[in-house]
């Protein structure tokens, strides 16, 4: 037994049961001793818990830091055993405190204290005694015992949870939500890879190569294409989103290490807490145990007792001071530990916090892992079905393409047979080509020759068309010169001065008026015969042609025509309209709009006659129009309508007259006449107030001439038509005028008078023509003379107030009539007498020479034919031929004319 004072200071608090054991005074060996200083340097070594429970818990500590404490749960978990274990032995350790303190409190007490312990001491020989000495503190030693078995069993469990959970995640859990975010990334970003390794290039090709307007998947390809950048534009933002949490992380990391730290040292604390505690509890047991330890060492050691008495002077006042530091360190202890649960909450939400938000990117992980296994799913069904469809459209163009492979076999086939039979042909055919090439090669020379001799006979064909076309053309000049000669022998046989008569229809006034007699009759069988009853008197008259009041403009022009046709061949031709004034002269020349008379029905048929004679000849159609007013001229178709004009001989001394300034309108159209007519309408009605009344007072005159060129032959002609509307023939004495009228009156009788002694004195063959007797036949001389042909149209009214109106005018017809008659008779009497078929001379003359005037004989010459015109009138219905077997002599007729002038003005 070694007795020492100790120089340490021993934590009463923390080692209850040594100081108990002190206070008892046991005597400890020196083993015993070494074992209990064994841990002299560090305070709490003594009184720690015991060493497995102790590492175990460091391990723990120092995992959890490090590992930055994933199973934060579990250690808080320890971290409440700890301190309810703590709470558990906190009324032990005071409990112990309290029965060291009552042992301190008295000398007394303290020296019984240590009499029992020497007691207990000296029954330590004795097991009863032993027993009763230590049965407290094995009591209370067992109970330590138990907890602190309790507690390691509960440590080993932590432990193993702890190692498990390790096992399991391997990390904490914001590594492992890290780690799973960083392979879920690498999936996500492989997943995009092979789609757009996949998607991208298969699908765009695919689109591409049923890019056509006809393929029916053409619009499913779009769709999913469309679906595809959608998911891609998707994935992106999740790409985004998961770049963006990566980014978070590492702003989070310092946070958790910092929260870490904080867990750390509060484990640390509690670590502490928990060591002083495990100390505070372990001690006494170990202390325990080893006392057990050595008192069995002892007592099984032969007894050597040595009995030492030692005062143990203990000072109350370090106890109580050493107690009061303990309980303010408890108490400060106790703040930590509210500290640290308070921060271990604060933890635990922002840990709860962090899971939360792990969760919630999860589940947006786990939506958008759904939606891109749906999308994909989609698609590898779209991309199924397309390829399906692919396969199937393959497969019909495979069809298709058999088929018509097929059908092109079969032609393949039977072009070969068709080759095969062709081959004879086509050796047949090379034959020939070889047979025509040789032909071909001498060709040119067949060709020259072919040419020289079809040159040779187109020369000699020209030459035969050329001489035959010489002899056609002289028969076709004899045929024109036999022509005209003999349209000449017929006119001049019907006379060259025709008379017609028309008699106009009766109007609404005269049948309205009280004489209402009809005294003209006609002929139902000759048409050439008129009647009229004048003062009991039935007088006939035979002219040419009788045209009833019911005889059309057409019926008329179509006597007419013969005349102007004539003029086309280079006849001069001269119509008149003659008659009192109102009897038709007008309408006869002129018309009516829709009906038009003589004057442009002539050049309506000038026109078709020109154009059918086009090929060989070339006309020209110019048109004048003159006014004759008191013996004046005046040009109808000058810019100024009062311009007159003046008739001259031409200066060349070809004896032709000719009017300066008179205007010839050149016509082609129809259009060209109707402009004529309009403007000569205008300019006749400007001079005048009354148009009917200065229509009835001066001769308008429309002369038309017609120049025609033969294209083959070269010949010329030159033809003119004088269309003439003359003034109204009535008498003076009837009319009763004066002044301007008799002045009018006077001025017409004489153009008539002259008009009449001219045709006289032609049909005479008079060595003088009175020409210049009046504009009116000066002005119509080179229509009058030579082979002219005239036609005098007497106009007659069937009022029974004009009768003797109308029978001057008839008788005035008539005597003209007969007066060419004469002449024309005694001309064919003459051809009869000296018919030489031959070569007649005044034949000869009329068709190779121009046309000469005969001599007119003298005005002076007229005599009465009264009688003749007696006769003629009073020849009911006899024939033409006998009519003119019973004209009288020229002299005759001259003198009837003048006598029936003169007694007409008489009367
Ligand atoms: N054949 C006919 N058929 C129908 N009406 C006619 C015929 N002849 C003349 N007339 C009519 O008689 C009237 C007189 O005719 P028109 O003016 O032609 O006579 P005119 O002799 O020319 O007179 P003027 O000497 O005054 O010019 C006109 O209204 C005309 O329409």
């Amino acid at each position: 037994m070694v007795m020492f004072s100790t120089r340490k200071t021993w934590d009463l608090d923390c080692s209850p049961c040594f100081q108990e054991l002190w206070q008892k005074n046991v005597s400890l060996d020196t083993s015993s001793v070494k074992f209990l200083m064994s841990d002299s340097d560090d305070d709490g070594s003594f009184m720690s818990l015991p060493t497995a429970a102790s590492l175990q818990r460091q391990s723990l500590t120092s995992e959890l830091s490090n590992k930055n404490t994933s199973n934060q749960q579990h250690l808080i978990q320890f971290c409440r055993d700890s301190e309810a274990l703590a709470h558990c032995l906190l009324p032990q350790q005071q409990s112990v405190q309290q029965r060291l303190c009552e042992q301190g409190l008295g000398e007394d007490e303290r020296v019984s204290g240590v009499e029992e312990e020497q007691q207990l001491i000296a029954q330590t020989n004795g097991e009863r005694s032993y027993s009763k000495l230590v049965s407290p503190d094995e009591k209370l030693t067992t109970r330590l015992r138990a907890k602190v078995e309790e507690l390691e069993v509960k440590l080993l469990d932590r432990t193993r949870e702890v190692e498990r959970l390790r096992s399991e995640l391997g990390a904490t859990d914001l590594e492992k939500q890290l780690e799973l975010l960083v392979v879920e990334n690498e999936q996500l970003k492989q997943q995009l890879k092979s789609w757009r390794c996949l998607e991208p290039h298969n699908i765009d090709a695919a689109a591409k190569t049923c890019n056509c307007s006809h393929c029916p998947y053409s619009q499913d390809a779009e769709k999913m294409r469309r679906e595809l950048l959608h998911s891609k534009s998707q994935s992106q933002q999740r790409e985004r989103s998961l770049a963006d949490l990566e980014q978070d992380m590492p702003r989070k990391s310092p946070r958790v290490d910092s929260l870490m730290w904080q867990l750390h040292d509060s484990t640390h604390q509690q670590e502490d807490y928990g060591q002083w505690q495990g100390e505070a509890e372990h001690k006494p047991t170990l202390r325990s145990k080893q006392c057990e330890q050595e008192l069995a060492r002892q007592g099984a050691a032969p007894p050597r007792v040595e009995f030492v008495t030692q005062t143990v002077k203990a000072d109350p006042t370090d106890s109580h001071r050493a107690l009061a530091e303990v309980q303010t360190k408890n108490v400060a202890l106790q703040e930590q530990v509210s500290g640290q649960r308070q921060l271990l909450r604060e933890l635990q939400t922002q840990l709860h916090e962090s899971q939360r938000n792990c969760a919630q990117l999860r589940t947006q992980i786990l939506v958008y892992e759904e939606e891109l296994q749906r999308a994909q799913g989609q698609l590898e069904v779209e991309m199924q079905n397309l390829e399906e469809e692919k396969n199937k459209v393959i497969e019909e163009a495979f069809m298709r393409a058999e088929s018509q492979m097929k059908a092109v076999h079969e032609n393949l086939a039977g072009v070969r047979i068709n080759l095969m039979s062709l081959q004879p042909a086509l050796r047949t055919l090379t034959c020939d080509y070889n047979s025509l090439k040789r032909q071909v090669q001498h060709f040119p020379y067949m060709l020259d020759k072919a040419i020289t001799e079809a040159k040779h006979e187109i020369c000699q064909v020209i030459s035969e068309v050329s001489s035959t076309n010489q002899e056609l053309l002289l028969k076709y000049k004899k045929e024109m010169n036999l022509r005209k000669k003999c349209h000449n022998e017929l006119v001049r046989l019907k006379g060259n001065i025709r008379v017609f008569c028309r008699v106009r229809p009766i109007s609404q006034d005269e049948k309205d008026a009280a004489d209402a007699r009809i005294l003209l009759s006609f002929d139902s069988d000759d048409d050439s015969i008129l009647y009229l009853s004048s003062k009991g008197k039935v007088m006939t008259f035979e002219l040419d042609k009788v045209f009833p009041p019911q005889a059309t403009q057409e019926e008329v022009f179509k006597e007419v025509q013969s005349l102007v046709t004539s003029c086309i061949d280079g006849y001069n031709v001269c119509i008149f309209a003659y008659g009192q004034t109102g009897s038709g002269k007008t309408y006869t020349m002129e018309g009516e709009t829709d009906n038009p008379g003589i004057n442009q029905r002539a050049l309506h048929l000038l026109f078709s006659e020109v154009r059918e004679k086009a090929p060989d000849w070339n006309y020209k159609i110019k048109v004048s129009m003159v006014e004759i007013y008191n013996e004046t001229l005046r040009n109808l178709l000058s810019e100024s309508s009062s311009a007159k004009l003046d008739i001259r001989m031409k200066p060349d001394g070809s004896g032709q007259l000719y009017v300066p300034e008179l205007t010839e309108f050149p016509v082609q159209s129809l259009v060209d006449i109707k402009q004529v007519f309009e403007l000569g309408r205008m300019n006749r009605a400007t001079a005048c107030t009354n148009l009917n009344e200065h229509s009835s007072r001066s001769h308008a005159l429309l002369i038309i001439t017609v120049c025609g060129l033969n294209i083959t032959t070269g010949d010329r002609t030159q033809g003119k038509l004088n269309l003439v509307d003359l003034a109204g023939s009535e008498r003076i004495s009837k009319s009763g005028a004066e002044g301007t009228r008799l002045r009018e009156a006077q001025c017409i009788n004489k153009s008539l008078a002259a008009l009449g002694d001219v045709i006289n004195a032609l049909r005479s063959k008079h060595p003088h023509v009175p020409f210049r007797n009046s504009r009116l036949t000066y002005l119509l001389q080179d229509s009058l003379s030579g082979d002219s042909k005239t036609l005098m149209m007497v106009q007659v009214s069937p009022s029974p107030s004009n009768t003797s109106e109308s029978l001057c005018s008839l008788k005035f017809a008539q005597r003209v009539r007969s007066l060419e008659l004469s002449s024309a008779s005694a001309a064919s009497r003459k051809h009869e007498n000296l018919s030489t078929p031959s070569s007649p001379t005044h034949d000869h003359t009329e068709v190779d020479s121009p046309p000469v005037t005969p001599i007119p004989l003298p005005i002076s010459r007229a005599s009465s034919a009264g009688t003749t015109l007696s006769s003629t009138s009073r020849t009911s219905s006899g024939s033409r031929r006998r009519s003119q077997s019973q004209v009288p002599t020229d002299i005759h007729i001259d003198k009837a004319f003048s006598l029936l002038r003169d007694g007409e003005q008489d009367n």
